[in-house]
């Protein structure tokens, strides 16, 4: 992993190194995380519910501070207060101005950062065309639909100058057409200069947007790399996916030619000899006198490697 020393990040967003969170002292929920991100880049945080992801982003914000390790934004430390609050957007899951219309919602937060009311009107008008907002600029907030009021949560954002943006988890319960505009935007500030880390379950929105990724598991990074070089490590190897009726634990935990992942609804093996892989299957379900519903061939996706890399497998 590519670490500059401490002080010395000039081409860094973020520098962490071996932070550590508890909410109780007693249980890490960030565990020695270290991990640094590049100017400009989009970073993608995923891992499954309670990770850690929320957290990550909440002591990069300075909404949290570490019980220890060394962690800069922007070059700055974190105790660095306004000065560096002021370069930085965040958008959390949940909080909005529920009391007022989205136009006055918007304006206000210029307001709050500062931004002088004659830009702040043209900020205005440029995010409510830009989010699709024009329609409901009069509505109240606690009007509009859960989608409708994450476009508006994400497009205040916009309204101040920053450097570094966090999103945790912007596109939740947007329609599609929404969601790809959102990310398309995130993809133009980036190349603007803006670097952008947010959090997502969805895989293919971080396929679609990421420069690069890194999957938590329990307060901890379990991989990290470009979303290319992530789906490479996996090149040529296919997925299977199967179901099994009668004694599929057995026929699963025999498999040795590929990697088995599974939960409630799901059961994949990755692998990067499919012939084999199928003998193999058929051979166990003979020997354990299993029922196949279902067996389906296809390419590795990123939901694959994130599935296989939280079931333990990826390096
Ligand atoms: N305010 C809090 N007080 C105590 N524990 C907390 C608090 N917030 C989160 N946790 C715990 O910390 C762990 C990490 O939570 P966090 O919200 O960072 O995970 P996440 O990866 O963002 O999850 P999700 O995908 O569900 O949003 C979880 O076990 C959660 O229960």
């Amino acid at each position: 992993m590519e670490l500059l020393k401490s002080g010395e990040q000039p081409d860094y967003a973020v520098y962490a190194k071996d932070v550590v969170f508890s909410y109780d002292n007693k249980k890490n929920v960030v565990d020695h995380l270290t991990f640094s991100v590049k100017k400009g880049e989009i970073f993608g945080l995923l891992g499954p519910n309670g990770a850690g992801k929320t957290t990550t982003i909440k002591l990069m914000t300075t909404l949290l501070r570490p019980v220890s390790g060394e962690l800069r934004i922007l070059g700055m430390d974190y105790r660095s207060g306004n000065r560096l609050r002021s370069r930085l957007g965040v958008v959390l899951q949940d909080e909005s101005f529920d009391f007022t219309t989205v136009e006055r919602a918007l304006d206000i937060y210029g307001y709050i950062w500062g931004v002088p009311r004659n830009i702040r009107k043209k900020r205005v008008n440029d995010l409510l065309e830009k989010f699709d907002l024009y329609d409901f600029r009069n509505k109240r907030m606690w009007d509009l639909s859960g989608g409708q009021k994450r476009r508006v949560q994400v497009a205040r954002e916009f309204m101040h100058d920053m450097d570094l943006l966090f999103l945790d988890e912007p596109t939740t319960g947007l329609d599609p057409i929404s969601r790809r505009k959102i990310l398309d935007m995130i993809k133009d500030m980036s190349r603007n200069g803006l670097t952008v880390i947010f959090t997502t379950h969805i895989l293919e929105e971080a396929d679609y947007v990421c420069d690069r990724i890194a999957i938590m598991r329990s307060g901890k990074i379990v991989a990290m790399d470009k979303t290319e070089e992530l789906k490479k490590r996996y090149a040529g190897a296919k997925t299977i996916e199967i179901s099994l009726s009668k004694n599929r634990d057995r026929v699963l935990s025999m498999i040795s030619t590929g990697e088995v992942s599974s939960d409630d609804n799901n059961d994949i093996i990755v692998t990067k000899d499919v012939n084999k892989t199928i003998s193999e299957i058929t051979e166990l379900i003979k020997r354990f006198d299993a029922s196949l519903e279902y067996i389906n061939v296809r390419s590795v996706s990123l939901d694959d490697v994130f599935f296989n890399t939280i079931n333990g497998e990826v390096s």
